[in-house]
């Protein structure tokens, strides 16, 4: 049953079906304000609404509220309608329309629109026990609650007369699809609230009561309604605004892979890199690749000096060399030299799994690189992008971004002051398209540094932390045969973080050392805890290397002895060559292997046949590899003589055990080596061992000092305090 009578405010005197009646007129409102009557006649201009009146003219003065001033009908439409007030007074629209649909389309049009009533029927559904259920019950009766010609019958005559006027308009616009929603309700008659209080026999008592719950039923499915017209609006907005986001963001970036350093889109430009702050002078080490590069940037400088004479110049550059070598370094030192733009570029940023799109980026890059010539296009691992690949699922278009990158080589003229430098670690991976003349057609390579190219990366970048003077880069160096540039500069960053973390105030040859055993062995297991025993046995062993290091001609000097685990071993002894060796003398070969063994004689001597250990496999490794490659490739042999045997497994089983017979010879006889010289150095080998087990590391000139048999002084033996301290 509709009642919400209990809603409402128990201070109201007036009845606000007076107040109803007065708001629903528009000139009503207007005039009242003025009025004064007196609140006896109250009655009777309640009686008037009832009969039938040609001009629907009412004021205050009939409702009994001409004694109210505007604050105080203010006051009272507040406390019974809370909230209403202040809204009326923003909007003046309750006042001038009737206030009778369900929405503002509605009210204006007079009939429902398809998306009111999708949206009141989603209102419904949210709030099921107040608006709807007020509203259900309302279809049920028979009145329309959106048409409340309660007022005066000339006023629901006309009302209902251009309702049905504006069907059978409807009728005609709307499509027949929305008809049904149109014409929803509209069968049932316009009702009187009146006479529907009558139909329903309510007592003149209740009446009241009755047209204040309805009023306020419907005010406040009113004011729900707008609340979520405005909120729908708004989500409309937003959704608008990320639709048009969205096809926005397509039409820029349409696949949303695409990636391109700087850029983002199929056509969008691609940012040069002005590298004026690298030039050669920051590239250390290569000093050839720097001389074949030194004519590239005066050719950048003044493409029309080298061209007036009809020289040609190579249009790519391929450099070549492991990685870290500073190949990346040395195109962007090329581009600084010659104050051009850069153009950085990797070649697996080419490999799109979508067709066209590496192709298209290749497209964009020659491009804007045309229009800023004189430019360096840098492309960094130029084997994913050109490499001799067949097509494959993983690969689908790389055939295409190759061949548009050839199209774009042939396509510009030499003197447009456009150089490709390409970077690759595998040469022989390229596709041959590439390196053919015209295109990537000048080759420099870019090595490993030797061991005066690792000084000067040493203390180049040495510089830029703060170090002890006694550190010598040198000695560093000589310990990184085979470090790349990168290596290096890791090794001396390493050092510096291990310093901070010990709190010193520079680096010193420690941390220079530790960072270096580092990166060759893996860290040092400190926590790992080692039985005496076993520190015994490895200390003894490492001796053993240190000895036959020591006593042996052509071995390679030593550097360090430590007992520290670290990686995979429980103690090393690291040699130094004065020099990077490009050849080795059979002598050194010799000595190498002897040094190897040393570790097992060491054992054998000291503890006994039997208890040898497991320790000397890599060095039995070392050892071997050394002999079989002197046997195999170095022709030095004499029962086999001057050959190479290349694969051992296809030769003939008599050569096999030619071969195998040598190597066990070699083998032996460094192992006898070995034992003579530990045999004879005997106390010299105690002396390292056991300073070995009270240090657990000792640098060359200490290993010298125990070696001479003198003691060591009172500085290592607090470096000895330092290095237990530093242990945990
Ligand atoms: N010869 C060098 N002189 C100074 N620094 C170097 C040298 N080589 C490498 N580096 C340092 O190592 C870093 C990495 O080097 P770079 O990227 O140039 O090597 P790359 O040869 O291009 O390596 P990749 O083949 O892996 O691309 C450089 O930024 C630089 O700091
Ligand atoms: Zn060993």
């Amino acid at each position: 049953m509709f009642s919400l009578s209990s809603t409402v405010q128990p201070q109201v005197t007036v009845p606000l079906s007076h107040l109803i009646n007065a708001f629903h007129s528009p000139k009503s409102s207007s005039v009242s304000l003025s009025a004064s009557i007196s609140q006896s006649q109250h009655r009777e201009a309640a009686a008037e609404h009832e009969a039938p009146s040609t001009e629907p003219v009412l004021n205050l003065k009939d409702l009994g509220l001409s004694e109210l001033k505007v604050r105080q009908l203010d006051e009272l439409v507040d406390s019974l309608l809370p909230g209403f007030c202040t809204r009326n007074r923003v909007s003046s629209r309750w006042h001038t329309s009737y206030i009778s649909a369900q929405s503002f389309f509605e009210n204006k049009h007079g009939f429902l629109d398809i998306f009111s009533t999708l949206r009141s029927s989603c209102l419904y559904r949210q709030h099921p026990k107040t608006v709807q259920s007020i509203c259900a019950d309302l279809q049920r009766w028979p009145v329309f609650i959106q048409s409340r010609g309660f007022k005066t019958l000339k006023s629901r005559t006309r009302r209902l007369q251009s309702t049905s006027e504006r069907f059978t308009e409807t009728q005609h616009v709307a499509p027949s699809f929305v008809k049904g929603f149109l014409l929803r309700d509209r069968g049932s008659d316009v009702e009187s609230l009146d006479k529907l209080m009558k139909t329903k026999n309510i007592p003149e008592a209740h009446q009241d009561a009755f047209k204040t719950g309805f009023a306020e039923g419907f005010l406040k499915a009113q004011a729900l309604t707008q609340k979520t017209n405005d909120s729908l609006r708004r989500t409309r907005l937003f959704l608008l605004v990320l639709l048009l986001l969205g096809i926005y963001g397509l039409l820029k970036n349409p696949f949303l892979s695409v990636r391109f350093r700087t850029t983002t889109g199929l056509d969008s430009a691609v940012d040069p890199v002005q590298m004026k702050n690298v030039t050669f002078e920051h590239v250390k080490g290569v000093e050839e690749a720097k001389q074949e590069l030194q004519e590239v940037v005066e050719f950048l400088k003044n493409p029309q000096k080298f061209t007036v004479l009809g020289g040609k110049l190579p249009k790519g550059i391929l450099l070549v060399g492991p990685p870290g070598t500073g190949k990346t370094l040395l195109a962007r030192a090329v581009a600084g030299e010659a104050d051009v733009p850069f153009y950085y570029a990797s070649g697996s940023e080419f490999d799109e799994m979508f067709v066209g799109v590496g192709a298209s980026r290749i497209r964009n890059l020659f491009r804007e690189a045309k229009a800023n010539a004189p430019c360096v296009i840098f492309i960094d691992e130029l084997d994913s992008v050109g490499g001799k690949r067949i097509e494959s699922p993983m690969h689908p278009y790389s055939r295409q971004t190759i061949n548009q990158l050839l199209a774009e080589m042939d396509g510009f003229k030499p003197n447009e002051g456009v150089i490709i430098i390409g970077a690759t670690n595998f040469p022989e991976a390229l596709d041959n398209a590439l390196i053919r003349p015209g295109r990537f057609d000048m080759q420099v390579t870019v090595p490993r540094p030797d061991v005066k190219g690792r000084t000067e990366i040493l203390k180049w970048y040495l510089n830029k932390i703060k170090f002890d003077q006694s550190v010598d880069p040198e000695i560093i160096a000589r310990g990184t045969v085979g470090f790349s540039g990168a290596e290096l500069e890791n090794l001396v960053n390493q050092a510096a973080l291990k310093a901070a973390v010990d709190g010193k105030d520079m680096v010193t040859m420690k941390e220079l050392e530790f960072s270096k055993d580092k990166i060759l062995m893996g860290p040092e297991r400190r926590s790992v805890e080692i039985d005496n025993k076993n520190k015994t046995i490895t200390a003894y062993h490492e001796s053993g290397h240190a000895i036959i290091a020591y006593y042996t001609k052509d071995a390679m000097p030593i550097n360090k002895a430590t007992i520290m685990p670290r990686g995979p071993t429980l103690g090393h002894v690291s040699l130094l060559p004065e020099n990077d060796r490009w050849n080795e003398t059979r002598s050194q070969l010799l000595a190498q292997m002897d040094v190897s063994m040393g570790g097992r004689v060491a054992e054998e001597l000291i503890f006994g046949t039997d208890h040898i250990t497991t320790g000397a496999s890599s060095d039995f490794d070392n050892a071997t590899k050394i002999a079989k490659r002197m046997v195999t490739r170095f022709g030095m042999s004499e029962k086999l003589g001057v050959m190479t045997y290349s694969d051992t497994g296809k030769l003939s089983p008599e050569t096999q055990s030619a071969i195998e017979q040598e190597i066990r010879i070699l083998l032996r006889d460094s192992y006898e080596r070995a034992k003579n010289i530990l045999k004879t150095h005997a106390k010299e080998h105690k002396n390292l061992a056991e300073a070995l087990l009270t240090y657990e590391t000792l640098d060359a000139k200490e290993i010298q000092i125990v070696l001479e048999g003198k003691k060591l002084e009172t500085q290592y033996v607090m470096k000895a305090i330092y290095y237990s301290v530093d242990e945990f």
